[in-house]
């Protein structure tokens, strides 16, 4: 799904009102209604009073429409207008004729309100143009000081829409934002404030959308459903790729038999392992599937004499419990030489790249699948998280390399600037192996012919979905990297039927 900026979505609102021939007024009652209907789904007990807050542009205007709705279903509802100066908007003025009566407010004074009554949010909309400050900072703190529900209409009043907010907003219980969600719901520095988000479709021209250029997608079920690809009755496993998988070394099997094991279960054909040979006993036992590389050598010490790369694989990736030894690093070294295969790098292969400043030699189209601290090791530190993603995007392009950003809110950046969000996963995801669980993951799709952007959006789509299945079986405290594979096979038949 293409993620607007607000500038996008105003001459969104302003070519469907053209392209359907319907005034601003007719958009903000389908928006109204909308809101109601979710409304109405989510918050059926009647007998809490609702108090809508509205301000002075159409984000208020959809407040004093929203109000009229919900009294007219039987809600019992207060309005209050912050006028805290006099430009209002068109249809905010002509709207504050649909509800009875409200109270205004010129200056901000608190007043008394059960703590069991909803608050729903109307004050400002995604027309916010800087920093709150006097009477909206007192009215806005005084809000999240409450201990009541609050509801906000389209953003979070405040809060900025495209990245982080300078100033205070309003600490939202839900929101529901009208046809998309906005970029910085997708931002860390705002998790903690919005609790649940929705988005609705008010029907804007989807012409528009269309043709219009982005840099900003959010990874949903419909995009990775349509890159997943059904299989032919007739197709072996020749057709779905050969992989090679370079990693472990003493104490570190286990990143190894994770990576594997997720690899064939997103659907690999067949896996060559590069491990120290005696490994290869417990890897046959956890992980039958996979193959181990013919001239294996003893121990890690003799990490070099491996067949670096083998010829016949599609995809090759390298790093996870590789450690830093010395060996390890002369490998990375060669394997950054020799290597013309797609490939994934992470873990101990991102920290050795780091300590040596071998960024520039990643091959062209690689991904890298950093965590935060990998990232900064990589790139140097930043300040925020919406600077570190911005920093994701500009390394992206400037070494020509696919980044997977690890977090809450995983980000993958594309050598031409672009950059897709991820929203499945669940904290109980920040658990040893689950790394490994999405690099094996990664190389899988990679081998089986899907291109670099295809493969990152997959792999960090259904990682994400498979740990919050598991999360809902086992709660995200208990959650370990291997639950997140048990639900691999779920997910993926989920999505694609088969
Ligand atoms: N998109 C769509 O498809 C549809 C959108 N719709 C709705 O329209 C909303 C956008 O409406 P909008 O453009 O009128 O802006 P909105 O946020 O209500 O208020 C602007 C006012 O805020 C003020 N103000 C700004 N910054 C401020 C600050 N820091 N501190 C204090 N004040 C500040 C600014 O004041 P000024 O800068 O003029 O002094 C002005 O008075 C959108 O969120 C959605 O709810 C639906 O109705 C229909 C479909
Ligand atoms: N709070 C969170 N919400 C969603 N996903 C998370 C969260 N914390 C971690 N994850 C996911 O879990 C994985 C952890 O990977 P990583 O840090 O490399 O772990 P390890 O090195 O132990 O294998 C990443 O895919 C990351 O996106
Ligand atoms: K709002």
């Amino acid at each position: 799904m293409k993620l607007l900026e607000k500038s996008q979505i105003r001459s969104w609102d302003l070519d469907t009102i053209d392209h359907q021939n319907i005034s601003s007024f007719d958009l903000m009652l389908r928006a109204a209604s909308v809101f109601s209907n979710w409304f109405q789904s989510l918050f059926f007990d009647k007998t809490r009073t609702i108090h809508v807050f509205c301000g002075m542009g159409n984000n208020g205007g959809d407040g004093f429409c929203i109000a009229s709705l919900l009294a007219k279903a039987g809600y019992e509802v207060n309005v209050y207008l912050f006028q805290f100066n006099n430009r209002f908007s068109d249809d905010n003025l002509s709207r504050q004729k649909e509800v009875e009566s409200f109270d205004k407010f010129e200056k901000f004074t608190p007043f008394p309100l059960e703590q069991k009554d909803l608050i729903i949010d109307a004050l400002l909309g995604s027309g916010i143009n800087g920093p709150l400050k006097g009477e909206y900072l007192k009215l806005v703190s005084w809000l999240n000081a409450l201990p009541n529900k609050i509801i906000s209409i389209d953003i979070p009043s405040g809060m900025d829409p495209d990245q982080p907010t300078s100033g205070s907003f309003v600490h939202a219980d839900h929101v529901l934002s009208f046809e998309i969600p906005k970029i910085s719901f997708f931002l860390n520095e705002n998790s903690d404030y919005i609790k649940n988000w929705d988005y609705r479709s008010i029907h804007l021209n989807p012409g528009f959308v269309e043709d219009l250029k982005v840099m900003n997608y959010l990874i949903d079920y419909d995009l990775v459903k349509s890159i997943l690809r059904q299989r032919k009755a007739t197709e072996n496993k020749k057709d779905f790729g050969f992989a090679q998988f370079c990693g472990g070394s003493p104490g570190m099997l286990g990143s190894v038999i994770l990576a594997s094991k997720a690899a064939m279960r997103c659907g690999l054909g067949r896996l060559a392992v590069s491990t120290p040979s005696i490994y290869h006993s417990s890897l046959f036992s956890s992980c039958p599937e996979a193959m181990a590389q013919a001239d294996l050598p003893k121990n890690v010490s003799n990490l070099v004499d491996f067949q670096l790369v083998n010829e016949h694989v599609d995809a090759i990736a390298i790093g996870p419990g590789l450690s830093s030894a010395k060996e390890s690093v002369r490998y990375i070294d060669e394997f950054l030489k020799a290597n013309k295969k797609p490939a994934v790098l992470d873990a101990d292969a991102l920290n050795i790249i780091s300590r040596n400043k071998w960024q520039p030699r990643i091959g062209a189209y690689s991904i890298i699948s950093p965590h935060k601290e990998e990232f900064e090791r990589l790139f140097g530190t930043c300040d925020s998280h919406y600077s570190r993603i911005q920093k994701q995007i500009e390394k992206s392009k400037e070494l020509n390399i696919f980044i997977i950003l690890k977090g809450a809110h995983t980000t993958i950046s594309s050598p031409d600037g672009s950059c897709y969000y991820n929203n499945t996963g669940n904290v109980g995801m920040g658990t040893a192996g689950s790394g490994d669980v999405l690099t094996g993951m990664l190389l899988s799709f990679l081998a089986q012919g899907y291109t670099p952007l295809e493969t990152c959006i997959l792999a960090v789509y259904l990682h994400g979905s498979a740990g919050d299945s598991a999360a809902f079986k086992y709660g995200n405290i208990a959650l370990i990297a291997s639950d997140i594979i048990e639900f691999i096979p779920s997910v993926i038949k989920n999505i694609n039927g088969k």
